[in-house]
């Protein structure tokens, strides 16, 4: 660790096991020294910094765990500049080298120039950048060309606890001198050209719990008799898709934004190498053949998953109970101009009447446990500009200009609470692997990226 600058590594924050999905007194431990590194870091670089106290989480179980603090630091108040708000997180999915991890999780390695390690590029190695572009104006005793404020969490990967209720808190406070709020969460689409991205699309969370009872049954002395939850719930997750990927929720593209050609044609225009994507994806085919079809099915359609079945059978072997209960867990992408109380109406609507079609004994409960908004930003705004200008500087290229399939949440939250524009400027590159066994971020992804908001400051300087 340099001294004079307080700049921490990307090895010794990706050895911080930040974990804030498994809610174990240990791994909050580590998240609050995660962010104690952090905050202090940010106070040796001049920053202004408070931690904020966020108070704990009652989890299903009874059980009380405290959340880590969220750091608010502020560098530079000169109000003939301009504001940039950097929104980041430094919790991490869960890892473990047994899962299939080439290289110890919390041990940043290189490899060909890979950086691996949890958190490399979801979020530490982003916020890092970011620190360190801050620093290299120290460095150079250089004046910031705009003040920065830093807002950095530690629940994001648990569906960022608490946050909203702080960004209304600092609406008026922390946030009131902000002119712009840039995030660096997510992924180009692509593996060596940069991007922005523009929106994101929202996620319907929904549970369907069938019960009969609430213990299992011998399937040899009740087989045959009864209407099983399994079967009722089968037929149920089943009537919610088709082959093709089609929703057959009524209603459920009323609302969807229709097409434009203009909008083709900004899909037209990304590069998109569609085998290196299904190759570097390990798929062997998709639901679509062209680049633009993929693309708007990932971001400007709803797409319907199914992801589990609680109170199932799902060890090996070949155990022959008939589950008494079970709660089948599946989401909806939303896109705009989707609602989310719409869809919750409508999913509830379709499922009650295709559960009563089967005249089943059993009691069905519908709920919809999350409903995140998606997220669009007008790609007029000047933190745009000044980013496809930096883009142009560093990379000596046009950004792609994307959207994302999956969801940050506090983008809408700030552009909904906050009223501030926002951009996400993501640093990673598609083939980084975020959530998943052996994430990395390339080292020239975080030099470049590096550079990128360094010069991303002199541009907004310039362009405010
Ligand atoms: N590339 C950005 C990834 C951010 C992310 O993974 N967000 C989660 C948030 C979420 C949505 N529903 C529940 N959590 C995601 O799954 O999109
Ligand atoms: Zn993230
Ligand atoms: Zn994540």
């Amino acid at each position: 660790m340099d001294p004079k600058l307080g700049r921490m590594t990307l090895k010794e924050w990706v050895a911080i096991e930040s974990d804030s999905v498994q809610p174990v007194p240990r791994f909050r431990q580590e998240l609050f020294r995660m962010m104690a590194v952090a905050a202090d870091t940010l106070q040796r670089l001049g920053a202004r910094v408070t931690s904020v106290d966020m108070g704990s989480q009652q989890l299903p179980d009874g059980q009380s765990l405290p959340i880590p603090p969220v750091i608010l630091a502020e560098l530079g108040n000169d109000p003939t500049k301009g504001t940039v708000c950097f929104y980041g997180h430094l919790d991490v999915q869960p890892a473990d080298q047994g899962d299939g991890w080439l290289t110890d999780p919390y041990v940043l390695t290189e490899v060909d120039g890979k950086l691996y390690g949890r958190g490399t590029t979801d979020n530490k190695g982003p916020v890092l950048a970011w620190i360190n572009a801050v620093s290299a104006f120290r460095a150079l005793e250089q004046d910031l060309p705009v003040n920065i404020k830093f807002i950095i969490e530690g629940m994001e990967e648990a569906g960022s606890v608490a946050l909203e209720e702080l960004v209304e808190k600092e609406k008026n406070r922390f946030f009131s001198g902000v002119d712009y709020i840039v995030i660096s969460d997510n992924l180009w689409i692509s593996q060596r050209k940069p991007a922005i991205t523009y929106g994101t699309r929202g996620n319907s969370y929904f549970t369907v719990e069938v019960k009969c009872r609430d213990q299992d049954f011998h399937s040899g002395t009740f087989g045959g008799i009864l209407h099983e939850p399994m079967a009722d719930l089968v037929a149920l997750l089943g009537s919610l898709v088709d082959s093709s990927g089609h929703i057959l929720v009524p209603g459920i593209y009323d609302e969807v934004a229709p097409l434009t050609e203009e909008e083709i044609n900004t899909y037209k225009a990304i590069h998109l190498d569609l085998e290196e994507y299904r190759n570097s994806s390990r798929v062997e085919k998709f639901l679509f053949d062209t680049k633009e079809e993929i693309l708007m099915h990932l971001w400007r359609y709803p797409s319907l998953s199914i992801h589990g079945i609680e109170g199932a059978f799902d060890e090996p072997g070949a155990k022959t109970v008939i589950p008494g209960q079970v709660i089948g867990k599946f989401s909806i992408r939303l896109v705009p101009h989707m609602n989310v109380s719409v869809v919750e109406k409508q999913v509830t609507r379709h499922l009650e009447d295709v559960f009563s079609k089967r005249n089943s004994s059993n009691k069905m409960v519908v709920s919809m446990t999350l409903g995140l908004h998606p997220w669009i930003a007008n790609i007029n705004d000047t933190q745009y500009l000044a980013a496809k200008r930096a883009i142009r500087t560093v990379f000596g290229t046009e950004p792609d200009m994307i959207r994302d399939g999956s969801t940050i949440p506090i983008a809408k939250m700030f552009q909904e609470i906050v009223h501030k524009s926002v951009v996400l400027i993501p640093l990673g590159a598609v083939d980084d692997g975020e959530h998943s066994q052996n994430e990395k971020i390339n080292r020239w992804n975080y030099i470049e990226g590096t550079k990128l908001f360094a010069a991303f400051f002199l541009e907004m300087a310039q362009l405010h």
